[in-house]
């Protein structure tokens, strides 16, 4: 197995707004994401936190190639992968995201059937030889019956929509996963078999996770590792026990205090 880390990030920068002009005194600029350094590793689940605003929805939202103007380096899988190289069809088969709210991010006029097959048009490498059996399969994988094909986001739950996420991301057996919030929006009961799915699947395919949140209880079931996001930079990676236990960073104690405020406030 190769040591190089799946992702590679090396002064990562997305900046956003509009600098100062002569005629435009006032500059809008942010480093949503400011020098980002950061590797993922094969097969790992790396949970990046950080409060609301921090730039972590950014920072996934290009490695996913969905923001394509970026300062520093990225690297897949070992190559540098240029702005313009992210239209390669390998690249983005290769990098799938799921989204935190499962309905908005389903076409609503698409039938499951449709949503989690539409992939394969495009990436004809992914497409098997029986899509119907294909399809069949993977709803069952992500714990969806075959009687859902037919049925529209609408008619489903928060959940099942966003068992029909992912679904429509292994559709291309991808080799990142990255999930922004991936169980914000649901349920406590539900976000833990969304978890457990994810968990599952992380083995059956082989997959190396990006799992994005704010929310420091989810991290803790899911992740390898922890990186901590705070004001565009990371200021803290680490084992997800190591990190519980003995966070080294200021800012890291105080969302772990944060967190446990909530928890406790919960349980009174
Ligand atoms: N399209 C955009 N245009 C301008 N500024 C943006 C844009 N997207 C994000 N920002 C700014 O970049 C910073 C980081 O935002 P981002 O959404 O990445 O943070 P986040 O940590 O994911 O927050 P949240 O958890 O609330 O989603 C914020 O100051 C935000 O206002």
């Amino acid at each position: 197995m190769s040591d190089t880390p799946l992702v590679a990030l090396d002064g990562l920068t997305v900046r956003f707004g509009r600098p100062r002009r002569p005629w435009r005194p006032t500059s809008t600029v942010t480093d949503a994401v400011a020098g980002v350094d950061l590797r993922v590793e094969r097969g790992e689940t790396l949970a990046l936190v950080g409060e609301s605003g921090s730039g972590k929805t950014t920072l996934a939202r290009c490695v996913a190639g969905l923001i394509g103007d970026y300062a520093g380096e990225f690297r897949f899988d070992g190559d540098l992968v240029a702005a313009r190289a992210r239209r390669r069809p390998e690249l983005r088969r290769s990098i799938q995201m799921v989204f935190q709210d499962p309905r908005s991010s389903l076409n609503p006029r698409m039938t499951v059937g449709k949503i989690v097959t539409e992939g394969w048009e495009a990436h004809p490498s992914a497409a098997p030889d029986d899509p119907k059996t294909a399809l069949v399969a993977l709803l069952d994988q992500v714990g969806l019956d075959e009687s859902l094909i037919g049925r529209r986001p609408g008619e489903l739950s928060g959940g099942q929509c966003q068992r029909v996420s992912i679904a429509r991301a292994l559709a291309l057996r991808p080799r990142l996963l990255v999930c922004d919030e991936a169980v914000s929006a649901l349920d406590v009961s539900v976000q833990a078999q969304i978890l457990r799915l994810l968990i599952d699947l992380r083995g059956a395919y082989d997959l190396t996770i990006l799992f994005i949140t704010h929310d420091l209880g989810v991290v803790r079931q899911i992740a390898d590792r922890v990186a901590v996001m705070r004001r565009g930079e990371i200021v803290e990676t680490g084992a997800t026990a190591g990190l519980y236990e003995a966070p080294v960073h200021p800012y890291t104690r105080e969302l772990l205090d944060a967190a446990l405020d909530i928890e406790s406030e919960a349980v009174n």
